[in-house]
């Protein structure tokens, strides 16, 4: 298969599809890759370093799309890059959906068949392509807001961590999955006062024994997010219903509540956000003031830490591309139903289902079961 990888174009977004040692794996079993100029440049990945791993290096993101079978790609494609996307063509990588209707018509538009990365599943339940990105971003997510509370970024002033005779910062987190329990490690580790919120009991009771009394757990309702929300220094907005727009659990009305200076960061905004006041931001221009409350609200934070997460990306990435690649989408789809999960639009049709449902009353979409829509490949 010739797989192609363009050079990401999201703001500040230094991530690459394919790492030199990931091309490296494609060409042992015979597969071209065609990988545009200093697409890895920003991380240390030269185009001699991806000339020794057998790719071949592209003037152009226009003609890597015209001659690939599999476009590879971290972000969700920009509407430039979905103009070039064709029918019978491959778009692995994350799309986020449910909140974007204008990317979904582009790619319903295209015919392509679209992978979402965030939306793979596995045997435990989990989402292995958006696990190493949730990792990075909650970690960065204690960073971000305790570099925003610094009362020169606009903050209140508090370290999180305290000093002797000094409480800690208070911590919020709601959501207790991947950015959370990672949000909650860094928290802890910088010795803050933990409170983590989730709806599911099961996962409490996890999150209790990995951090044995180190953090509070809480039944996540509107009373206790006011609660706690109106004593944090920090909240972290950390829940997911998967391919889903997020919930708005944080309200204005509660943020209005909050103490002036406190930070709130919107991990969750690229499923739209969990909090009533966010907005997406870039890293570039990272936080904005919604009543004396500090909003960060990038919706690629791992791309802030590119290198790292490129790694991280790749090793999850790699094996379920090289199924694509080694066996032809249909087939490989049909060997996986975790894989088929990720299958997000095919042939101009909506084949998740919480993305239909997100978007069904803003555009004109038509919905087609993922086992189904393969029907029509050859
Ligand atoms: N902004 C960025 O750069 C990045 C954003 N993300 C996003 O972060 C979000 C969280 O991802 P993960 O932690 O991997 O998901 P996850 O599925 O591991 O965890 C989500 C948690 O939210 C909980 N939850 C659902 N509804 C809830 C409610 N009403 N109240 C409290 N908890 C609730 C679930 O029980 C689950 O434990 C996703 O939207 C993901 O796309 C992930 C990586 C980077
Ligand atoms: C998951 C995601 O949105 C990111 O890594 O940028
Ligand atoms: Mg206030």
């Amino acid at each position: 298969m010739i797989i192609g990888v363009p050079k990401e174009i999201k703001n500040h977004e230094y991530r690459v599809g394919l790492s030199p040692a990931a091309v490296r794996e494609f060409k042992s079993y015979d597969h071209s890759v065609l990988v545009e100029e200093n697409a890895g440049a920003g991380i240390g990945f030269s185009n001699q370093d991806y000339i020794d791993a057998g790719a071949e290096i592209i003037g152009s993101a226009s003609e890597i799309f015209a001659k690939a079978e599999m476009i590879i790609k971290v972000k969700e494609p920009q509407a430039e890059e979905c103009k070039m996307l064709r029918e019978g063509q491959i778009l692995y990588t994350y799309l986020h959906l449910a909140p974007d209707p204008q990317q979904t018509q582009l790619l319903v538009e295209s015919g392509a068949s679209c992978i979402a990365y965030e939306t793979v599943s596995d045997n435990f339940g989990a989402l292995p392509l958006l696990a190493p990105m949730s990792e990075v971003a909650g970690r960065m997510s204690i960073q971000a807001g305790a570099h925003y509370l610094e009362k020169a970024q606009g903050g209140n002033g508090t370290l999180l961590g305290g000093v002797p005779g000094v409480a800690p910062g208070k911590v919020l987190i709601i959501g207790g999955g991947v950015v959370g329990t990672n949000a909650a490690k860094m928290a802890i580790g910088l010795g803050a006062d933990v409170t983590i919120l989730d709806r599911s009991l099961p996962r409490l009771r996890q999150l209790d024994d990995i951090f044995s009394g180190q953090l509070r757990t809480v039944f996540s309702t509107a009373d206790a997010i006011e609660y706690y929300a109106s004593e944090a220094d920090l909240v972290i907005g950390a829940v997911l219903i998967p391919g889903a727009a997020a919930p708005k659990l944080l309200t204005k009305d509660h943020i209005a509540k909050m103490k002036p200076g406190a930070v709130v960061v919107d991990v969750a905004i690229d499923q739209g956000g969990c909090f009533e006041t966010a907005t997406p931001t870039t890293h570039q221009s990272p936080v904005y003031v919604v009543d004396d409350v500090v909003h960060y609200c990038v919706a690629n934070m791992p791309g802030g830490v590119a290198r790292t997460s490129t790694l991280a990306l790749n090793n999850a990435t790699l094996p379920f591309g090289l199924a694509i690649a080694n066996k032809g989408l249909k087939q490989a789809l049909l060997d996986d139903k975790h894989l088929l999960n990720g299958l997000n639009v095919h042939q101009g049709k909506i084949t998740y289902q919480a993305v239909y449902d997100a978007l069904k009353n803003q555009l004109d979409l038509e919905y087609c079961a993922a086992e189904t829509a393969l029907d029509s490949i050859v």
